[in-house]
């Protein structure tokens, strides 16, 4: 037999009784239960501890157990996996892809080997272990077999895991993450920092690897004060939200902004751009905090509080120094007001023990919850509520000129204050700013809980405000930030990534930039990166990793024709077609018209029971779901109907691009209309085609009068 062949074997055994090993060990957790804790707490969290610890051995055939090796120059060997897998005697028989001991896989070179002679990858298919290949470090002489000039070897297992054609939901890249990816990802922990990349240099990838990655090394203090991933949308979470799990982690919340701040209130209404703008300003935390402490007032009156026979008094000019010394503390309002309440209550207390009177500990407490004091403290001190706060600034312009004096101008006032007021703060129509703003308010008077770290995706779209939402919830932890001022599309958008630790209250984070792009082809890419200097002057687009060039075409047939000769249900992989968001109701008739199945994204929650119903109709063939061919299964789906508005973050193996002019017409000015573009542009993998009329954006310095733009064709 080969050696080759022969070591195949001896591999696929190994993969065998690593899997058997991991049986073993399922068992064992499976015969504990909570019955060994001490009482019924500790037996609920070591059910949970358990429960947990299940999950983890779970294991999934499809999904291979190892996918590398690393033999180290001391003679010890190493099989990488998803997770750890130890002997009946406790030595590993594979290592957490986390662990320390794993690094030198994922950044040896032969220039810098890290201890290791040698890195073996494996190829897989549905589970099977098919190939491997092995890369020396040792050689040192890079002339010898295909080392580049970083010391990095040609890997064709790590070339076909770039290249494999998209479908589906993201996965995980825990076999092939590169060595500037894994620097970021195993940051430690109390480091915040911003990773800069252009489109498909894997942000989301890296943010999400590193969470599970902080997960496992930090997994006490994790998972007991919490991981939050923030997504610019539910779709977008829908997309990537089987990562986590799929790296064994379940424990951290992924949400939007409108979901981190929606326990205030919900959104009811939508506003202007300019105002949104406005709201979402930094100037406004200081606006709100004037008016939140405003309400402190000045005692005027003596405080009497009888006590038996006796009244005693705390006169005017004590309770102002009282109130002064609580205000100079700095500290939350509410805190504030209980304090007053103890420092009023204190005053009696002296004067009572200056009588010679013997008070229990309890005493100073039980003064201060007395009704005079409490009244009194509250007269002086009120309760704020955020909703009638915020409901009386944006209704009362004067209470409004009064705290933003000196930081917005008349006009932007003017902005803010409701045209048509609602009668009460009850019955007001709240937007997404506003919450922000009620998120602001609430933490002035009470403070956030903090969780221990927090990945924030596409934070470039991020106002000042929201920011500070999440900086305030990483107050005590660290974030990781991802997004692309270039992908900017938010009127309230930053410029500047110092701007934005700034408002995250991180202003000591850094940058790290990441500029190999593993989605979007050469071809592609030069298209779309002529909007940069438009868009964003400074920033390079990606340097293509992929071998394949991809194919891109413009063409000007109508939309009925251009779906037949594009041939989507033959294509391999994904398809996109995204489409200015107005031109949804319109894309869908037309798709429902030659019979293509699809879904759209954005939808999936209104698809709900009724499309489930349609499914259930639906013949074996499934093609008939409904009578627009609506598949409910957003990314589950071949083809994707996607408003421009939400391409943000996805990606398809093959995308159709319809009408980019309306695509930049539609957003409220034209530099985020080409950053729309620029997005919508470089979600393909594969393919691109490209529908216009007449009117494409000059910015992309095409000639359309020819339908086939000269010089991009490929
Ligand atoms: N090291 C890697 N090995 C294999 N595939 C990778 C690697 N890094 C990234 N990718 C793939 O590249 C694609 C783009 O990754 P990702 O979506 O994380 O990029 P992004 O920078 O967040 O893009 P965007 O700015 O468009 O949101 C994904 O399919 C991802 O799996």
């Amino acid at each position: 037999m080969p050696a080759d062949v022969s070591e195949l074997a001896a591999e696929r055994e190994f993969l065998a009784e690593a899997r058997s090993q991991l049986g073993r060990m399922r068992d064992r957790v499976a015969a504990l239960d909570g019955s060994y804790a001490g009482n019924w707490v500790s037996a609920e969290v070591l059910e949970a501890t358990l429960a947990r610890r299940m999950e983890q051995l779970t294991d999934d055939p499809e999904i291979p157990l190892f996918f590398g090796r690393i033999d180290l120059l001391a003679g010890e060997t190493f099989h990488i996996g998803r997770r750890h897998v130890s002997d009946p005697d406790g030595e590993p028989m594979v290592v957490d892809w986390r662990a320390p001991v794993s690094t030198p896989f994922y950044r040896a070179t032969a220039k810098e080997p890290m201890g290791i002679g040698a890195r073996r990858r494996y190829g897989f298919a549905r589970g099977h272990l098919t190939a491997f290949e092995d890369e020396s470090l040792t050689r040192g002489n890079p002339a010898d077999g295909g080392v580049d000039d970083d010391g990095a070897t040609h890997s064709e297992i790590l070339e076909a895991e770039i290249e494999r054609p998209r479908s589906g939901p993201m996965r995980d890249i825990v076999a092939t993450i590169q060595p500037e990816q894994d620097v970021i990802v195993r940051m430690p922990l109390e480091r915040t920092l911003v990773v800069q990349g252009a489109p498909g240099t894997g942000k989301t990838a890296v943010g999400l690897h590193r969470a599970a990655y902080l997960l496992y090394a930090h997994r006490e203090q994790l998972t007991r004060r919490g991981v939050l991933v923030v997504g610019p949308n539910k779709s977008f979470l829908r997309y990537i939200r089987d990562v986590l799990p799929a790296l064994g982690e379940i424990h951290a919340r992924q949400a939007t902004i409108e979901e981190i701040v929606g326990d205030h209130a919900p959104v009811r209404a939508a506003e202007g751009a300019d105002v949104a703008t406005l709201k979402g300003d930094g100037r406004m935390a200081e606006v709100l905090r004037r008016a939140v402490w405003s309400h402190v007032g000045t005692p005027e009156e003596t405080l009497v509080l009888p006590r038996g026979s006796f009244r005693w008094r705390v006169p005017a000019y004590e309770a102002r120094e009282a109130v002064e010394q609580v205000r100079a503390r700095d500290v939350r309002y509410s805190l504030g007001a209980a304090q007053l309440r103890h420092a009023l209550a204190h005053r009696v207390l002296v004067q009572i023990e200056e009588t010679g009177d013997a008070l229990d500990d309890k005493a100073w407490d039980v003064l201060a919850r007395t009704k005079p004091v409490r009244d009194y403290a509250a007269a002086v001190w009120p309760a704020v509520d955020p909703r009638r706060l915020l409901f009386r600034l944006f209704s009362d312009a004067e209470f409004l000129a009064e705290h933003a004096d000196g930081l917005l101008s008349d006009a932007e006032q003017a902005l803010l204050v409701w045209a048509r007021p609602p009668r009460t703060a009850g019955s007001a129509r709240w937007t997404t700013a506003d919450l922000v703003l009620l998120d602001e308010v609430t933490d002035l008077l009470d403070r956030t809980e903090s969780v221990a770290h927090i990945v924030v995706d596409e934070a470039q779209d991020l106002s000042a405000m929201m920011l500070r939402s999440l900086g305030r919830r990483a107050a005590t932890g660290s974030l990781t930030v991802l997004g692309d001022l270039a992908q900017a599309t938010t009127p309230w958008a930053s410029r500047d990534w110092a701007d934005v630790l700034g408002h995250l209250a991180q202003p000591d984070g850094h940058v790290e930039q990441l500029t190999a792009g593993f989605r979007v082809p050469a071809d592609v890419i030069e298209l779309a990166a002529r909007l940069l200097p438009s868009i964003a002057p400074g920033l390079e687009p990606p340097t293509a990793v992929r071998r394949t060039r991809g194919r891109l075409r413009f063409t000007t047939a109508p939309l009925d024709d251009l779906l037949v000769e594009v041939g989507i249900a033959d294509l391999e992989g994904s398809v996109g077609l995204i489409v200015p968001d107005a031109d949804v109701p319109h894309v869908r008739e037309a798709l429902g018209a030659v019979g293509l199945t699809f879904a759209v994204v954005g939808e999936q929650e209104d698809a709900g029971p009724g499309a489930a119903a349609a499914e259930a109709e639906a013949g074996p063939d499934g093609d008939a779901l409904d009578p627009a061919g609506l598949d409910p299964s957003e990314f589950e789906s071949h083809l994707d109907l996607v408003p421009a508005s939400l391409a943000k973050g996805l990606e398809f193996d093959h995308v159709v691009l319809l009408d980019p002019a309306a695509i930049v017409a539609a957003e409220p000015n034209h530099a985020t209309g080409l950053r729309r573009l620029y997005v919508c542009l470089t979600r393909a993998v594969t393919s691109l085609v490209v529908r216009h009329d007449d009117d494409l954006p000059p910015e992309l310095g095409l000639d359309a009068r020819a339908g086939e733009p000269a010089g991009v064709v490929g």
